[in-house]
């Protein structure tokens, strides 16, 4: 596989931790300090979500948090293509955690809309992304095969300087099959990422992507490095 990138590698910062629970905690706390960081700074505080099972119960804990959410623009990495009210897309998920329930104004929440079929959605998102220089935070899950968003293995990434901000995938090997993602080159500009992976089935993906193998997680590549939140297990 080859990531087909003239960057420099990317530079990981690994951050283990000894049980989930320390994880989802840790990402919450810097969730809010990079929102108030934004805030203070510019104003308004750009999020890009993951989809996933992993960030759900950081969504739970954001819900109770005592946030300026009026500055929040809420962004995702990826989107299934399922209708809108569908259990398994990625936005039902942080919905139902977390953005139902707290005051981000709707029109703040921009969420990919597959429902219209993938290149109607992904031209929609292309154009709400338009004037978004960098994301203030990134936040992206691992799967077991090293995806990351909906950037799968032996995929297009798009992790070059022309690539668009915002690609279709039609045969993801994970259900469902069709998808839009941010391209890795759309993802890495924002002023921080993070991982957050846990779950005993990630473990190969780990070891390949600390290995220096190209996985998809490894074309994620900001300026400013990566910062991978996962359990101590993972290390092992
Ligand atoms: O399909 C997806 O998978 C990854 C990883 O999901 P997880 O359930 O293992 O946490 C996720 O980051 C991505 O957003 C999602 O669409």
């Amino acid at each position: 596989m080859s990531l087909l990138t003239s960057n420099p590698p990317q530079q990981c910062r690994w951050h283990s931790f000894k049980t989930t629970a320390a994880l989802e905690q840790a990402a919450t706390q810097t969730i809010l300090q990079a929102a108030l960081q934004a805030i203070s700074l510019r104003g308004a505080f750009q999020i890009v979500l993951a989809g996933g099972t992993t960030p759900r119960r950081v969504y739970e804990s954001l819900r109770n948090a005592d946030a300026d959410w009026a500055a929040w623009h809420v962004y995702f990495g990826d989107e299934r293509c399922l209708p809108a009210d569908h259990v398994e897309r990625n936005s039902w998920m942080a919905a139902q955690a977390w953005l139902n329930h707290v005051a981000i104004p709707l029109t703040q929440i921009h969420f990919i809309p597959t429902e219209k079929g993938t290149q109607a959605a992904a031209s929609a998102y292309t154009q709400t992304l338009v004037g978004i220089e960098l994301f203030d935070l990134v936040l992206l899950g691992l799967g077991e095969d090293g995806h990351t968003a909906s950037l799968f293995p032996d995929h297009e990434l798009a992790n070059t300087a022309n690539a668009p901000a915002v690609i279709v995938v039609e045969d993801a090997p994970k259900y469902p099959p069709q998808r839009v993602s941010l391209s890795a080159h759309r993802l890495s500009a924002a002023r921080k990422v993070i991982f957050i992976v846990s779950g005993a089935t990630k473990q190969q993906a780990v070891k390949n992507w600390r290995n220096g193998i190209a996985i998809p997680a490894a074309a994620v590549n900001p300026t400013n490095g990566v910062d991978v939140y996962l359990e101590a297990a993972l290390l092992a």
